[in-house]
């Protein structure tokens, strides 16, 4: 139970002025800061205790909804548009709350902030404004996908992101894992095209459940699930999993191996690495080794004798918008994301056989992380060629019919999303 006083003005209804004023800190943090925004409300929960669920859930509610609609409220509030502000022009919007209240509750530009939202022409906006993206970004997307794709684009950019499962086939099937989260209360169906993956109906608290804890499932978008499975690794294979991370896709890779064979997960963050950890112990893998880069010793041992490689790179992360709203208050630096980008798939180039497997990933929606990236590859590397990721797909039991990976959230429903598959060739 929450243990927040309640205000002595109620007519915002179920909203409390410790919840607006909690949620006014954190979007101040977020504005002001580089870190992710459900990092900077963890923090803020740490350190106020007596919040209970519902007030966490309100209070990220309202923090995630200004920063889904950040642009249009801040030409709303025009120089007034500080967090405090934008929190009054949300609650406004939504009617979640009056101008009284909220002067009452300590906003006391709010009767202003009114009056604006009131006599606010919607033509003013600019077409970035109105679909809460960085100006270059939305002039990319429009040279890319034409206006109305964009704003469609956009329109799914702003909703929220459903969640998706995969069944981890070491401990389970796809029914059986339903059945299961079933029996724990949660609704899950099978998604449209990966064959591992169970979308569910409603949030739920995973942690609870034992299916999870026992490693049944592991939350993944079923983008993500896509790309693993493109890698198409066999038991008994050698695989790197160059930008392995906390391991989101290793997992599925060991999965697909049956947990047999060679599995190096690699990546320049040794913390991301750790957190992989009790990841691997809930699914019950033992295959995975970590390696920390850069160590050349270490990756020398595998140059030219991987049966697959998996490079799923560092890029803009344009493609997960709708989880992560706060990515969007800056403009990313294309030009230095591409050249990574080249240099880490042309390191990893090294690590396949010949006839082994390359996949370039990214969850960027942006062409120059993307095909352009594909483009100069291939320029540079002759040895490889590009395979029909739907072939591939479709012998992983995913339904996929075109011959590129390219996941769009208006389009699929899932994270915004591009993959490619090479074949380096030789005897
Ligand atoms: C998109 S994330 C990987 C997500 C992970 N594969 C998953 O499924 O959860 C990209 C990763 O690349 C790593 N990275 C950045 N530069 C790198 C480099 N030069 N070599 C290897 N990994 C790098 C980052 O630390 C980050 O963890």
């Amino acid at each position: 139970m929450s243990l927040l006083p309640d205000s002595a003005v109620t007519s915002a209804p179920g909203l409390r002025r410790a919840q607006l004023l909690l949620a006014r800190q954190a979007l101040e943090a977020i504005l002001a800061a580089q870190r992710p925004a459900d990092a900077i409300l963890q923090d803020l929960f740490r350190d106020n205790r007596q919040c209970g669920s519902r007030d966490r859930a309100r209070i990220s509610e309202l923090v995630y909804g200004v920063l889904r609609d950040l642009r249009r409220l801040q030409a709303i509030a025009g120089v007034q548009a500080d967090a405090g502000a934008l929190c009054a022009l949300r609650l406004l919007d939504q009617g979640l709350a009056d101008a009284a209240t909220l002067e009452a509750w300590g906003l006391t530009a709010s009767t202003a902030l009114a009056r604006r939202l009131a006599g606010f022409d919607p033509a003013t906006l600019t077409p970035a404004q109105r679909d809460n993206l960085p100006q270059a970004c939305h002039e990319r997307l429009v040279a890319q996908y034409g206006e109305d794709a964009t704003a469609a684009l956009a329109q799914a950019l702003r909703g929220q992101a459903q969640v998706d499962l995969r069944v981890n086939r070491l401990k389970a099937t796809r029914e059986a894992a339903r059945q299961r989260l079933a029996q724990e209360g949660v609704k899950a169906e099978p998604t449209p095209r990966s064959p591992l993956g169970l979308r569910l109906s409603a949030r739920a608290p995973l942690q609870n459940l034992a299916s999870f804890r026992e490693g049944w499932v592991e939350p993944q978008d079923e983008g993500s699930q896509l790309i693993a499975l493109l890698v198409g690794a066999r038991p008994g294979d050698t695989v790197v999993d160059y930008c392995a991370g906390a391991g989101g896709k290793t997992l599925a890779l060991a999965a697909q191996m049956q947990d047999r064979g060679e599995l190096l997960a690699c990546d320049i963050s040794a913390a991301r690495l750790k957190k992989l950890r009790p990841r691997l112990q809930r699914a019950g893998v033992n295959s995975v080794v970590g390696l920390a880069l850069p160590d050349e010793t270490a990756l020398a041992k595998f140059a030219g004798r991987c049966d697959a490689v998996l490079v799923d790179a560092p890029c803009s992360a344009t493609g997960t918008w709708r989880r992560n709203p706060e990515l969007r208050l800056r403009e990313p630096d294309f030009a230095a994301l591409q050249a990574l980008q080249l240099r880490i798939l042309g390191d990893a180039a090294r690590l396949p056989r010949a006839g082994g497997r390359l996949v370039y990933a990214t969850c960027s929606l942006m062409a120059v992380e993307n095909d352009e990236v594909v483009r100069a590859f291939l320029e540079q590397h002759p040895e490889y060629v590009r395979e029909d990721a739907g072939e591939i797909l479709r012998a992983a039991g995913a339904d996929w019919q075109e011959p590129e990976l390219r996941l769009l959230p208006q389009r699929h429903g899932t994270d915004g999303f591009y993959a490619v598959a090479f074949r380096r060739q030789g005897e």
